[in-house]
């Protein structure tokens, strides 16, 4: 038994500085997000050797770039010799590509290793950062860290495991369609977001129960936007639950199809230079689709499910749960709230995302 905190506590602590802006240390190199880099950072860190130092990029975002991406999922890219910190933001933010397209050519590295490369990305992408950093190789031993009070994490997996979540606590919350409703809090033990299930009645669990699994929307679920057809479904969702009297809806806070309410702001700013929602998720440098659906097959199986009726319209869906061991008896077809100001974003799920209409 000891004290010291174990490897997924110093990936949560490292997670967190990354948010503030504070460098961490990672298999003897430094890390730092490029988004909230401050120039004196910036500065500090480029005095640790600029010829150590590189740009990660995702592959999404260096192919805007015309970045090659010699490891596959990364680019790992040298810095030019008159580097800017306004460089290394535009070529992470692609706020500007339109106005500045030119802004490489990108001489990317095919050497060495790029896994510290690779858990920097991770760091940024489950930290809701933009998925990019800056890393200086080799100059964050043990000492280095110490001397300067930055935290020091072990490589991530970028294929893990899903995360153990618990029971924190549950109440009864008498809803408008039922006044039988129970609202259970889950927290995964890696530190990140906490999700919630909201039962209805007291489903039987020998048969299937009516569920939904819903990722957090703050633009449709709160506050009306009709860009989306979050909110109506999630009401949808409940009422039908409420109408037969039992059902369990996971509230799943992977915001943005799991890339944050910021980065999510920016993919719409970019849908308003033309991208459609795919495209901007990958200009920005995100894959289609962050979001963990086994943590919704966990939280069921902690309620003691294990075969539901899904109301959904995401193969996608269907198909993890599966996967994941609980059994998808029915699909049950979620088709509401459609709006002029939707209708191509529900035209490009079906097109690129497999959506059933
Ligand atoms: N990145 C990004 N996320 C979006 C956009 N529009 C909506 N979202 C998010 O997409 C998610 C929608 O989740 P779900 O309601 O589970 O929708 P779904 O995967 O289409 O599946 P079903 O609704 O079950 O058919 C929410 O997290 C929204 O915040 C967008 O343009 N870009
Ligand atoms: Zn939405």
């Amino acid at each position: 038994m000891t004290l010291r905190p174990t490897d997924q506590e110093r990936i949560a602590r490292a997670r967190n500085d990354l948010r503030l802006g504070i460098p961490v240390c990672v298999g003897g190199s430094v890390v730092a997000a490029v988004e909230n880099l401050t120039r004196e950072r910036f500065e500090a860190l480029l005095a640790l050797g600029p010829e150590r130092a590189r740009l990660v990029l995702t592959a999404r975002r260096a192919s805007t770039l015309n970045a090659r991406a010699y490891d596959g999922d990364l680019a790992r890219i040298e810095l030019p010799s008159d580097v800017t910190l306004a460089w290394l933001r535009a070529s992470a933010d692609p706020a500007s590509d339109l106005d500045h397209p030119m802004k490489g050519p990108y001489v990317s590295d095919r050497t060495g290793s790029a896994d510290v490369h690779r858990t920097a990305v991770t760091l940024c992408k489950q930290a809701f950062l933009l998925p990019a950093a800056l890393v200086i190789e080799g100059a964050g031993d043990a000492a280095f860290a110490a001397a300067h009070g930055f935290v020091t994490a072990p490589l991530v997996d970028p294929d893990p495991d899903v995360v153990i979540l618990d029971e924190t606590s549950a109440a009864r919350v008498p809803l408008a369609v039922s006044s039988a409703g129970r609202v259970h809090v889950f927290r995964p033990r890696d530190g990140a977001e906490e999700h919630y299930a909201i039962e209805i009645g007291q489903p039987d669990r020998a048969v299937p129960v009516l569920s939904r699994l819903h990722s957090a929307c703050f633009t449709g679920d709160v506050i009306g936007s009709l860009k989306c057809d979050c909110g109506p479904q999630l009401r949808a969702a409940l009422a039908q639950m409420g109408a037969e009297g039992q059902g369990v809806l996971l509230y799943l806070n992977q915001e943005g199809r799991g890339i944050g309410l910021a980065n999510k702001m920016r993919a719409y700013a970019l849908q308003d230079q033309g991208f459609d929602t795919v495209e901007a998720n990958h200009r920005l440098g995100f894959e289609d689709d962050e979001r963990d659906f086994r943590i919704g097959a966990q939280i069921l199986k902690l309620l003691g499910f294990s075969a539901v009726r899904l109301l959904t319209n995401n193969p996608g869906k269907v198909a993890m749960m599966q996967a994941t061991g609980v059994h998808v008896a029915e699909r049950v077809p979620l088709r509401v709230g459609e709006t002029p100001q939707n209708a191509a974003y529900l035209a490009t799920k079906a097109a690129k995302s497999g959506h059933l209409l």
